[in-house]
Formats: structure tokens, C-alpha cells, sequence
């Protein structure tokens, strides 16, 4: 049991997202529930992602949910099966979802060594171990009574680092190797048993006068240089430069001081690998390996290594399917995601209080279902675009009386970038001018068969505001997820992904977290992309106080430092340690990337495919006309067939928008632009996000390109930076086949790798390279506006006074420019 009051407010501050999303909530959802003393609320403005991160994940992990042998009564008859590439696996599996033995985070640990088990280590000194304390038994387990004084100079200190019986083992978690216990020094005084600490300071002396204080300071000094431990050391691959220090008997000043020696300037949380940390070591005395004992194998595993392990381990379980609502503006998304959350989660509560936490959970016949209450096709593929597979099904709503329009179109691409099967919601059918069939047939010319026609795709005819066809759409839900086989273990340490978080004025950073493999507990350390934390409070969707969340569970959790980003993953790591280094490893990593790690452009794509990085070029077009599409599409269909596939993932009339961006960067897609520019904001997202755009005017260059890139023959394209102009203000000849314009820089600047283009008059009389600049009698680099400078030019004496020296360079055009 947890005692609630060590977060006194944590009950009120867990209402508070609702009671703020309640009154912002719309008026138009009163309508759909006359007399409900809860209104939803709109979700808020979502956070655009600014980066990309790890790997993807499909299919999570789960518990609770284990029967599906039960087809909904409507459609056990029905011949339903999943679409878009998804081969449906009937579940054949025993659904019996229990758990078997608990696979915690122990058994991932490396086995303990000596010292770890509390041995007593052969060079341990008279007895008196030297103790900087059990300085970490900080993650799960009680670390047994409080730290004693570093003492290892000296003092009886506890035993060292010894894991207590049932604790972990402080240095299996924090990946800092097991550390042979230092040797002595070679011996000078002392020798090898002599004791430390200062009741074993070698005696003053012959000839001493007792000792002057200055005296005994030196001894204390040298006595104390002695006892310093050094001997073997085994040291990871990486670590951080505080548990160096620790590991070295150092303050963390010794480490940092050592490493700017070694031209390493690091922080005192930083990471360095082992050769600097090495080095560090051998200045200090000590003999250093590298360490055999590296990171708890899970932890070493990316998210979808984790994913595919649990697909493939028998501890799986079916878990409930994360569904999202997608569709064009006003036809009804948040109208359905209300009247299915007041229907069947406060409906059946006491009080009727959910919370807005981005998601929530109902229950149908037994079976739970997750929705990102977060409608919007942006959102879901900005998550995606950071490599958080968070859905396992859309639901595409459509109303009646519209029809197809075209962020439906977007929806549709965006579901099928993510091969994910689609259910359509035919909303509004209590409408008088809605038109089902309409719209039937306008999904069929888009390549959306419904079964109606003989196709896959299932349509539910449904008033979201009348509430009718609901019961219908939930069975249908959880039957294409019971083809679907949606799986995962819940005894791993858990993985999720973050769908929103927020700033709360009492109880600091809030992030709603989707649980998708393992099981998520309180006090778990987490790390979530570059921040490291603990699990300190975790809510449900109704803001109830919980202690553990299995996969496909959201639930808002405290105990971050900082407000994580939308979509960057959860991990649960082996103590706080194991979750600072990880972090500390993703802020590198980020700041290392300077693209999409990923991300496909035409320079690069040979090479992608070549290291079987890429098995087909994803494209979204854009067009100004229809015609142009057309053309283009059928183009593209005929290249590349030898080598690589094309796959038009998304092809549309307009600029280039925002969403076009998120799709390509969550599918890895190139964009062509034909005939229309960017979007001022796409523009900006694309070069974050490091999308290739290219524009063509032409068809045929645009398909030349993509064949030549296809084939590893594609040129690189450059485009012309101006630098700055100088006005030739004097001319010397200073040889015979040289002559020293004698310059003003006008504007920009000029520098000496600069290329450079005479004009006079403004026509163009010469165009090369600079073979000298100077001030005075220095060459220098460049010289900036308003300054004068002598400028040589290669291969070209005719300058006359009164020419402009135009200087420019050539820049290799970056994906999104
Ligand atoms: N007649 C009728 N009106 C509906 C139905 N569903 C939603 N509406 C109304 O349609 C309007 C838009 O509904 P929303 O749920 O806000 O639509 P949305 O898709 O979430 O809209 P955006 O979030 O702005 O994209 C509201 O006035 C709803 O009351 C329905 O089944 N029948």
C-alpha cells in the first residue's frame, strides 16, 4: 500500500487536467448529452514533435484481456478479416492469458560477482573495509539503513558495496562493472595489509621534534596518498563520469580534471566511453580492463527488439487493442469518442468522473478497449513520425450527409502508411440528407472496399449523436482485434509511449503514458527519451490512484523532472542509475542526429539500399492539378521495378502542408513537390525533420531523378550562397601575371575559399577562384564588411576600378531546403 500523503495534493492535482479540459469544454457536445453533468473536453492544442527517435513498435504487451473466443453475436457470422497488408492471424493460441512465472527485472542481471555477494575480498585491508558506502541500493530495494561516511581512507565502514540479502546488486544495475577490489599500491611504506585510515598512520619519524603541524599535514597528505586504493579495475564500455569517479575512489573534480587532460571536457553526468575513462584510470594508479558486466540485457534492447522478443516468448497474453478516430473536421470524432466514454465508462461509475488524459479505456462485454482520445490524424502521425506505434486500429469517421472530403483522404492515407486495418464509422446517419450509399461508393473509388461490395473493410452505419450503432462499432472493434492477434508480455519491465504530457502548477511535470509491453509499477525507474525519473504517483483515465498499469493501459504518471515530449517512449530500467545513464546516452544521441535517423532522401537512397536500409521508395505528391497526378503516378509505377518499388503513400492537389511533412517523416517518404511550394510551416518541420522535397516543373526530370537515384547515379544538387560584394577601389600590378585589386567590402563578407564573379556594369567579365586575400601585409581568411582588403584573383589581371568582386560559394542542397 502506498501512504497517499506523501503527495498530499496528488488526488486534487490528478482532477485538475479535468476540471480544466471540462471548462474548456465545447458546447456542441452538450447536445449529445442532454442532462450529463460532465462534458468533455476538446483535447488540446497538440505538441508538434520536433525529432525522431527509436524504433517502432506494433503490438503490445498484455494481461487482463484473455478470452476472445467470443465473436460479437453481430457479426459471428460475418466473414470480417483485416486489411492493408495485415494478414490477420486467427488466434489459435491459448487465450488462457495467464502469466507464468514472473520474469522481473532480476533475472535479466548478470550474476553477481565476489564482491557483489559480499565476500570477503582477500585484499580487503585488516579488516576494515574500506567503505564509500552501499552507495546504491537506490533502485527498487530499501537501501537498508542509512549510507555510511565515505571512509575509505580509513574508519571501519560497512561492508563495501555489498548487495544485502534480496537487494539488487548495486553494480549489476548501474552497469559500472564489477570492480576488483583495488589492490595496494606498489609498495612503498605500508606494504601490501597495511591498514588505512589515520589511526594506522606510520609513526613520525626518527629524529622528529614530535611533529610541526606542517609536518604532520605532510604526512597526513602522504599517508593518505598511500592508502589510495588502485590495483585492477574493470570498467564498462561507457559511463557516466560521476560512478567513474566513484568506481576510481575519486571526487568527480579528480575525473573531470583527468579527462580535460585527455582533451575530454565532460560534465559531471555525462557519459565517456571506456578508452577516456581508461586513461583517467591509469593516471590514478589503476590497472584498468574493460568490463565484462555491461547493461542489463533488457535494457539493451531498443523498444521493438523488446517487441518482437515478446512476440516471441510464451508469456504472452492478448491484450486490448489501442484504437484512434480519425476523419475529416466536424463529423464527428470527439462526438464519438464522448458518447462511447459516457456510454460505457461513466455511465457505470459512481460520480461519472473520467479524466482527460489523452486516452481511456471501456469495457465491452468483458473486454477492455483502449482510445486515444486524441482524434486527429496529426497527432497520431506526429507520434509516429518519432517512432511510437501507438495504435493497432483506426477508425475512420465519415458523415453521411458529407461524404469523402479530403482529410478524410489524409486519414485514410495516414491509416494505411501505418498498415493498420480500418473500420469506417458512417456517421450521422440520423441526418435526413445523409446519403450512406454515396459515400460507399465514393470509398470504393478511392480503393476502400467495404463488404457490402465484396470487399474487406468494415462500414458501421452510426449516429454518434443519437447514440445509435455504437454497440455495433465496439464488437466490430474487438473482432478485427481478435484477428488482428494483438499480443504482449506484461511481466517484462514496461515500455510505453507518451501521448501527452503537461505542466501541472502543484505536482509538477505530467505525462499520460500508453503501457504497450510489460507492466509499468510504482517506484519503477524510468527513463523517457533524455529524462530520467521514478514512478512516484500513477493515475487512470478516471483519476483513480493505482499501483500498476499492464499493456495497452494509459495512465498519467508523476515523477519526471521535466514535461516529456508527445511520442517519445517510456523504458523501465534497473534502478535510477541504469535510467540517468540511458538518458544521458538519448541526449547525446540527439544532439549527434542532425536528421531523421532513418529518414530517406534521393543523395542517399542508393546507398540505403545497398546497406538494406530501404526496400521501397515511399513518395507523397503533391500537384497542382489533377492531370499532373495522374501522369506522374503512372510514371512512377514504371520505374524502378528492377531494383526498388515505388510506393505512392499519399498523393494530393496543393502546396506541400504540414501534414504531408508528418506523414513522410513517420513512413520515411520522400515529398515531390510539382508545380507548388511549401508551406512556411511545413518548410520549417521538413527541415527538422530532414525531409527531402524535391520540385520538378517537368515530368520527365522529375522521373529521370528518381531512375538515377534508383541506380546510385543521381548527382548531388548545389545551390549558389552569396557571400558579399567588394568595389575595386585601386589596382597594382605586383608581377607579371598578377594584379592586386585593391577592395572595399560593400556588403557580406569575403573569404579566402570563396569563389568569385567579376562584374562591370553588372555583366558578368570573369568568373573563378580567389588565390589571395590580404590586410596589410597578412593573408588572412576573410574580411567582413567595411573593411578594406587586397584580393588576387586566379588566371585574370584585366581589373579595372570601379568593378564589383561578387563572392559566392556553392552549398550542397539539404533535404527540406
Ligand atoms: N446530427 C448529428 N450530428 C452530429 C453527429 N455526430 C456529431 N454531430 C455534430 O457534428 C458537429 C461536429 O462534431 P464533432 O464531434 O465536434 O466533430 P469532430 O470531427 O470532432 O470535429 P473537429 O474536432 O473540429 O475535427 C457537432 O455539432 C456535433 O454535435 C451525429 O451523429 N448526428
Amino acid at each position: 500500500m502506498r501512504d497517499t500523503s506523501e503527495f498530499p495534493d496528488a488526488t486534487e492535482q490528478a482532477k485538475q487536467p479535468n476540471q480544466k479540459a471540462r471548462t474548456q469544454a465545447r458546447s456542441k457536445t452538450e447536445s449529445t448529452t442532454p442532462g450529463s453533468q460532465e462534458q468533455e473536453a476538446k483535447p488540446a492544442a497538440r505538441r508538434r514533435p520536433s525529432y525522431t527517435s527509436h524504433g517502432s513498435t506494433r503490438g503490445q504487451g498484455g494481461s487482463e484481456h484473455t478470452n476472445h473466443g467470443n465473436a460479437p453475436a453481430s457479426s459471428a457470422t460475418r466473414p470480417v478479416s483485416a486489411q492493408h497488408n495485415h494478414t490477420a492471424t486467427p488466434a489459435q493460441r491459448n487465450n488462457s492469458g495467464n502469466a507464468s512465472t514472473t520474469q522481473g527485472q532480476g533475472q535479466h542481471r548478470p550474476p553477481t560477482g565476489p564482491r557483489q555477494g559480499g565476500s570477503p575480498n582477500p585484499n580487503q585491508r585488516s579488516g576494515n573495509a574500506p567503505s564509500h558506502g552501499p552507495r546504491s541500493n537506490s533502485g527498487h530495494a530499501p537501501s537498508g539503513g542509512p549510507r555510511p561516511a565515505p571512509s575509505y581512507r580509513g574508519g571501519p565502514g560497512g561492508p563495501r558495496r555489498q548487495s544485502g540479502p534480496g537487494g539488487p546488486s548495486t553494480q549489476q544495475a548501474n552497469h559500472t562493472a564489477t570492480v576488483q577490489r583495488p589492490g595496494p599500491r606498489p609498495a612503498s611504506s605500508g606494504g601490501p595489509s597495511r591498514p588505512g585510515g589515520q589511526n594506522h598512520r606510520p609513526p613520525a619519524r626518527h629524529g622528529s621534534r614530535g611533529g610541526s603541524s606542517a609536518q604532520k599535514t605532510q604526512e597526513k597528505r602522504a599517508a593518505a596518498l598511500k592508502e589510495k586504493p588502485t590495483g585492477p579495475v574493470s570498467i564498462p564500455p561507457q559511463i557516466i563520469v560521476k560512478d567513474l569517479a566513484e568506481l576510481l575512489h575519486a571526487t568527480p573534480n579528480e575525473i573531470i580534471r583527468g579527462l580535460i587532460k585527455h582533451s575530454v571536457f565532460a560534465s559531471i553526468n555525462q557519459v565517456v566511453d571506456y578508452d577516456k575513462a581508461a586513461l583517467v584510470a591509469i593516471d590514478l594508479g589503476f590497472t584498468p580492463s574493460p568490463s565484462t558486466v555491461t547493461a542489463n540485457s533488457s535494457q539493451g534492447l531498443s523498444a521493438s527488439e523488446a517487441m518482437m522478443a515478446a512476440h516471441h516468448d510464451d508469456q504472452t497474453v492478448i491484450i486490448p487493442p489501442v484504437v484512434t478516430i480519425m476523419g475529416h473536421v466536424d463529423h464527428g470524432k470527439t462526438t464519438l469518442l464522448d458518447v462511447i466514454r459516457k456510454t460505457k465508462v461513466a455511465a457505470g461509475e459512481v460520480g461519472g468522473i473520467t479524466q482527460h488524459i489523452g486516452a481511456y479505456q471501456v469495457e465491452v462485454n468483458g473486454k477492455k478497449i483502449t482510445f486515444l482520445d486524441t482524434p486527429g490524424h496529426e497527432a497520431f502521425t506526429a507520434m509516429r513520425a518519432r517512432g511510437a506505434q501507438v495504435a493497432h486500429i483506426a477508425i475512420i469517421v465519415i458523415a453521411a450527409d458529407d461524404g469523402i472530403m479530403p482529410q478524410t483522404r489524409e486519414a485514410i492515407d495516414h491509416a494505411r502508411a501505418a498498415k493498420m486495418p480500418i473500420i469506417i464509422a458512417l456517421n450521422k446517419i440520423d441526418r435526413p440528407n445523409a446519403n450512406p450509399d454515396r459515400v460507399k461508393q465514393q470509398l470504393a473509388e478511392i480503393g476502400i472496399m467495404i463488404e457490402e461490395y465484396g470487399g474487406e473493410t468494415i462500414l458501421v452505419p452510426v449516429s454518434a449523436r443519437q447514440g445509435i450503432g455504437i454497440d455495433d462499432l465496439l464488437d466490430y472493434i474487438l473482432l478485427v482485434a481478435e484477428l488482428q492477434d494483438i499480443r504482449a508480455n506484461p511481466n517484462l519491465p514496461a515500455t510505453g509511449v507518451i501521448i501527452e504530457a503537461r505542466l501541472e502548477k502543484n505536482s509538477g511535470a505530467m505525462a499520460t503514458v500508453l503501457v504497450q509491453q510489460g507492466t509499468l509499477k510504482m517506484g519503477d525507474s524510468i527513463v523517457v527519451g533524455p529524462l530520467a525519473g521514478k514512478v512516484r504517483a500513477m493515475f487512470n483515465d478516471r483519476g483513480k490512484r493505482i499501483q500498476k498499469a499492464p499493456p495497452s493501459t494509459p495512465v498519467s504518471i508523476m515523477g519526471l523532472s521535466e514535461v516529456p515530449q508527445t511520442g517519445d517512449r517510456l523504458e523501465v530500467t534497473s534502478d535510477e542509475r541504469a535510467a540517468r545513464l540511458r538518458a544521458q546516452q538519448e541526449v547525446e544521441k540527439r544532439r549527434n542526429e542532425s536528421a531523421a535517423p532513418g529518414q530517406v532522401s534521393l543523395d542517399t537512397l542508393y546507398m540505403q539500399m545497398q546497406e538494406g536500409k530501404v526496400k521501397e521508395l515511399n513518395v507523397v505528391l503533391k500537384c497542382d492539378v489533377q492531370g499532373s497526378a495522374e501522369a506522374i503516378k503512372n510514371s512512377l509505377t514504371k520505374v524502378g521495378e528492377e531494383n526498388l518499388k515505388v510506393r505512392l503513400i499519399r498523393e494530393g492537389i496543393g502546396n506541400v502542408s504540414e501534414t504531408d511533412v508528418y506523414l513522410a517523416a513517420a513512413s520515411g517518404a520522400i515529398i515531390i513537390a510539382f508545380n507548388v511550394k511549401t508551406d512556411g510551416a511545413a518548410l520549417r518541420e521538413a527541415q527538422k525533420e530532414g525531409i527531402d522535397i524535391r520540385y520538378y516543373e517537368v515530368i520527365y526530370q522529375l522521373i529521370d531523378d528518381i531512375q538515377a537515384a534508383l541506380n546510385g547515379l543521381l548527382e548531388p544538387s548545389y545551390r549558389e550562397v552569396l557571400e558579399g560584394h567588394a568595389e575595386i577601389l585601386q589596382t597594382f600590378k605586383a608581377g607579371k601575371n598578377t594584379v592586386i585589386a585593391g577592395c572595399r567590402i560593400s556588403d557580406g563578407k569575403i573569404s579566402r575559399s570563396s569563389q568569385a564573379r567579376v562584374l562591370r556594369a553588372g555583366d558578368k567579365v570573369y568568373e573563378g577562384k580567389i588565390a589571395s586575400l590580404r590586410r596589410g601585409k597578412d593573408d588572412v581568411r576573410e574580411v567582413n564588411s567595411g573593411y578594406e582588403c587586397g584580393i588576387i584573383l586566379e588566371n585574370f589581371t584585366e581589373l579595372e576600378v570601379g568593378d564589383i568582386i561578387e563572392a559566392f560559394i556553392q552549398e550542397r542542397v539539404k533535404p527540406g531546403s
